[in-house]
C-alpha cells in the first residue's frame, strides 16, 4: 500500500462529511446492486455533436456505491452518473467507447472501490490521450496510484485524486501485526502448531490426523528456540521509509506510547518539527543513513513513478547487520531476489511483505522461508496485499472519492490531490 507523502498529520483526520464510521455498515440497497445498476442508472449515449449535458457528467468506473448511500443521493443529484458494465470498462472496449466519444464531454473519473474498476488496466498515454479535454478530475480509491501515470494526468490538467487518507488506519494497524511478526516471528510459531495437522504427510503424520512424534518435535522446538530468537520491539529503532499518513500512523501505533520503539524516518519531504516532536521521531537525510540504524525498516512509500526498486542489492548493503524488513506499500519498490539473497546471508533476519512484485505471484524463495525447513524457519511472513483492506477502508474510499469530485467541480480544491505540481500553471 503506497501513498503520497504530503498529506498532513494528524493521521485521525477524519475522511470529510458523513463518513459511516460504524464497524456494521448499512447493507446495500437493492437498486444499486450491480445487476441492477446499468437498469436504474442507463449509460448516456451522447456524440460530441450534442447539446451541452445540463449537469456535467461522471464517468464510474467499478461496483456501485455501497455504503455512502446519503452521499452518494447528493452526488448524483449533482452530476449525471454514467457507469460503464464491467466488459465496457475492458481495455479494448473502454478504448473503443473513449474514440467514439460515448460518454460526451465528460468532467470527472470516479473508481470508488479498490476491488473493481481497475479493469482497463494501468491509465497510461493509451487512455488518456483519449480523455476528453472537460476532464478536470479523476478520483479513485487505493492509496496507491501506481494503476495510473498521474504526471501525463496532470499534464493534461487533470487533478489525480487519491484515497490513501481513509485507508492509513487500517494498512498501519496491519503494520503492527508485521513489524511484530518480525521481532517473534509468528510465521514460525504458527507454522509448528498448525502445518503438521494440515499436511500430516509432510510431517510424518498420517492422513487420519495422527501428526506423530515430528509434530510434536516441531511444536516443542518451536517452544523452546523461538525465545533466543525472539526480542520485544521496545528500545529499538524503527525505520520508516516514507512518512505520510501511513507512516505517521504506524509510529504513533509503535512509538514511545504504545511499543516504545525509537522512530526514524526518510522522506523526500522533512516533515515540520511539531510533527516530528509530537511523534519523536527522527528525521534521516538519506535512506542509507536511515537503514544504517534501523533495527526494523518498513517500506511506507509510494511506488517510484518509474517503477524501479527502492530496495536494491545495493541499498541493502546499508543495512544494519540482522535487521527486519516490512513492506506494505508496492512490490515494485523491492528487487525480491536481492532481499531473499540478503535473508540468505542473514543480513536482513526476518521479513513480512504484503505486497509482491509479482502479484498475485508470491516469489518462491521468499515462499520458502516463509516455511519450517532449515535453520531458521518461518522468518519470512507473507500476506496476500491485506494491510489496506477493510470495510472502514471501503467505506472512507467511496466517500472520500465522492468529496474530491463535489469539491473540484463545485470550483472547490481538490481534498487528497496528488499531482498538482504536474498541472499546467494558471
Ligand atoms: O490502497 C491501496 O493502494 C491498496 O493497495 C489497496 O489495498
Amino acid at each position: 500500500m503506497a501513498e503520497p507523502t504530503n498529506t498532513p498529520y494528524p493521521p485521525s483526520t477524519p475522511v470529510p462529511a458523513s463518513t459511516p464510521r460504524s464497524s456494521s455498515p448499512a447493507p446495500p440497497i437493492p437498486s444499486l446492486t450491480p445487476e441492477a445498476t446499468t437498469t436504474t442508472i442507463p449509460l448516456r449515449r451522447t456524440c460530441a455533436t450534442d447539446a451541452p449535458p445540463a449537469r456535467p457528467v461522471v464517468l464510474h468506473i467499478g461496483d456501485p456505491i455501497k455504503y455512502n448511500l446519503d452521499t452518494y443521493a447528493e452526488f448524483s443529484k449533482a452530476f449525471e452518473v454514467v457507469r460503464p458494465t464491467r466488459s465496457e470498462r475492458e481495455r479494448g472496449a473502454l478504448i473503443r467507447a473513449l474514440k467514439e466519444r460515448q460518454w460526451g464531454d465528460f468532467s470527472a473519473i470516479f473508481r470508488p472501490f479498490w476491488g473493481t474498476g481497475g479493469e482497463m488496466g494501468r491509465w497510461d498515454a493509451e487512455l488518456i490521450d483519449l480523455l476528453p479535454d472537460s476532464v478536470r478530475v479523476f478520483a479513485s480509491a487505493g492509496a496507491g496510484f501506481d494503476w495510473a501515470d498521474t504526471k501525463l494526468l496532470g499534464e493534461k490538467g487533470i487533478i489525480y485524486c487519491n484515497s490513501g487518507l481513509a485507508a492509513a488506519e487500517a494498512v498501519a494497524d496491519f503494520s503492527v501485526a508485521m513489524i511484530i511478526s518480525t521481532f517473534r516471528h509468528l510465521p514460525w510459531c504458527i507454522g509448528a502448531a498448525t502445518f503438521p495437522y494440515l499436511a500430516p504427510g509432510s510431517f510424518g503424520g498420517n492422513a487420519d490426523g495422527d501428526t506423530g512424534a515430528a509434530a510434536r518435535t516441531l511444536f516443542q522446538a518451536c517452544h523452546a528456540q523461538a525465545t533466543a530468537a525472539s526480542h520485544n520491539p521496545r528500545g529499538h529503532v524503527l525505520g520508516l521509509i516514507g512518512f505520510g499518513n501511513i507512516g505517521q500512523q504506524i509510529a504513533a501505533k509503535l512509538g514511545h506510547a504504545a511499543f516504545g520503539m525509537k522512530i526514524a524516518y526518510y522522506d523526500v519531504i522533512r516533515k515540520p518539527l511539531e510533527v516530528e516532536a509530537e511523534l519523536g521521531a527522527t528525521f534521516h537525510e538519506s535512506l542509507s543513513s536511515l537503514l544504517a540504524v534501523s533495527d526494523c525498516t518498513v517500506l511506507c512509500t509510494p511506488a517510484s513513478t518509474d517503477g524501479k526498486p527502492l530496495i536494491t542489492a545495493e541499498t541493502l548493503r546499508a543495512l544494519k547487520q540482522g535487521t527486519r524488513f516490512v513492506n506494505i506499500a508496492r512490490g515494485s519498490l523491492v528487487d525480491e531476489e536481492a532481499l531473499a539473497d540478503a535473508l540468505e546471508a542473514g543480513l536482513v533476519s526476518s521479513a513480512a511483505l504484503d505486497v509482491h512484485a509479482e502479484e498475485p505471484r508470491v516469489h518462491p524463495r521468499l515462499v520458502r522461508m516463509a516455511g519450517l525447513d532449515g535453520p531458521n524457519p518461518g522468518r519470512v511472513m507473507l500476506t496476500c496485499h491485506n494491510a489496506g483492506g477493510t470495510v472502514e477502508t471501503h467505506i472512507g474510499f467511496e466517500e472520500l472519492s465522492m468529496r474530491n469530485i463535489m469539491a473540484v467541480l463545485g470550483g472547490k480544491d481538490a481534498i487528497t490531490p496528488v499531482n498538482l505540481h504536474f498541472l499546467p500553471k494558471a
